[in-house]
């Protein structure tokens, strides 16, 4: 059975037709399924008058940024801004180490940079956003107790001067994907798996550092490579691997080593408000955790994180 309406593509195409017309519109791109199906859809109704913003905070995965410019820019020729602005988030959050302060920090970077970058294109109308269903309920918007304030909904300032876009604020999460996938949308974007828009910042635990993210990209990439041979990559809701800010001994060749430790954490979930650990065969953590300890350097200590959701979140920040 589909999860959306008959003919939602063709219908929603129509209507965004008729409410932008040749007016501008905006979008802030994630990568994420949400807001890159809602990116499409509506370059489909409106062309080169969608412009979308990415930026990249240095708190990616690894390739990434490549990624969203190579499907977006070269796959469906849109107007996508890259932003690269590493560097002035790194800055901004060098010797913090409190995460609801590093949340904040990101969150309010993140809309100075859209901002300027907006500034730049003149007059914009309308702002495109991937807002679900969930998302609505979860804030509230339709008189349901709020759960938590989501950035889709609340997170750009008041005093925006243009209109919301939401084509997809009907659907639910399978519904999205649906679209996503009949848009012509490559299944790495479509499947992604959820990923914080804090990216990495929230997988480094305390001080985020260079060196440190550095190294969880690799160990991630790891993890989520063997995943992929293992044949998981659809079984389990969400898997990354977090660096806990701890070092431990070790000995390599007699050497005595002081290195960091990497946790893996991988959980099944159908909407991400309860979790379980993920049953993971052990010769699959076993090649991760050889893998991880010779090939990331400054790594000497593999851990696996057994924990539900309660009372642990999914993420360790
Ligand atoms: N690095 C980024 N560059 C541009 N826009 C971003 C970025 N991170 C987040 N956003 C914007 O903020 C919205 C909310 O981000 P959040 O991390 O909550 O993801 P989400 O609700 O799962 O949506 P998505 O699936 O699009 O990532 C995204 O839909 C996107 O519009």
């Amino acid at each position: 059975m589909s999860s959306i309406p008959e003919n939602f593509v063709e219908k929603s195409i129509e209507e965004i037709k008729n409410v932008i017309g040749d007016k501008k519109s905006i979008c802030a791109l994630s990568g994420g399924v949400d807001s890159s199906v809602a990116a499409v859809l509506v370059h489909r109704a409106i062309g080169n008058n969608l412009t979308c913003v990415f930026v990249d905070h240095g708190l990616l995965r690894k390739n990434e940024g490549d990624q969203v410019e190579e499907v977006f820019r070269n796959r469906f020729h849109m107007n996508l801004i890259r932003v690269n602005a590493q560097e002035r988030f790194l800055s901004k959050l060098k010797g913090v180490t409190d995460p609801e302060v590093k949340r904040k920090i990101i969150g309010e970077e993140f809309i100075r940079v859209f901002e300027e970058e907006k500034n730049k294109l003149g007059h914009i109308d309308y702002l495109v956003q991937g807002t679900i269903y969930p998302d609505i309920v979860e804030s509230g918007a339709d008189g349901a107790a709020i759960v938590k304030s989501h950035h889709n909904v609340g997170g750009l300032p008041e005093d925006v001067d243009f209109e919301l876009v939401e084509p997809l604020k009907t659907l639910y999460k399978d519904g999205v994907r649906e679209v996503g996938r009949q848009l012509g949308i490559p299944d790495e974007v479509v499947n992604r798996q959820p990923f914080p828009g804090p990216g990495l910042g929230v997988r480094v635990l305390g001080e985020i550092t260079e060196e440190k993210l550095k190294i969880v990209r690799e160990a991630d990439w790891i993890f989520r490579e063997e995943i992929k041979i293992a044949g998981l990559e659809n079984k389990i809701w969400q898997y990354f691997a977090a660096l806990p800010n701890i070092k431990s001994v070790g000995v390599v060749n007699g050497e005595r080593t002081y290195f960091h430790t990497i946790a893996l954490r991988a959980v099944h979930s159908t909407d991400g408000m309860t979790s379980d650990w993920a049953r993971i065969p052990y010769e699959v953590l076993e090649k991760v955790s050889k893998r991880i300890t010779s090939e990331v350097e400054g790594v000497n200590r593999v851990v696996y994180d057994v924990t539900t959701k309660p009372p642990a979140t999914i993420e360790w920040e």
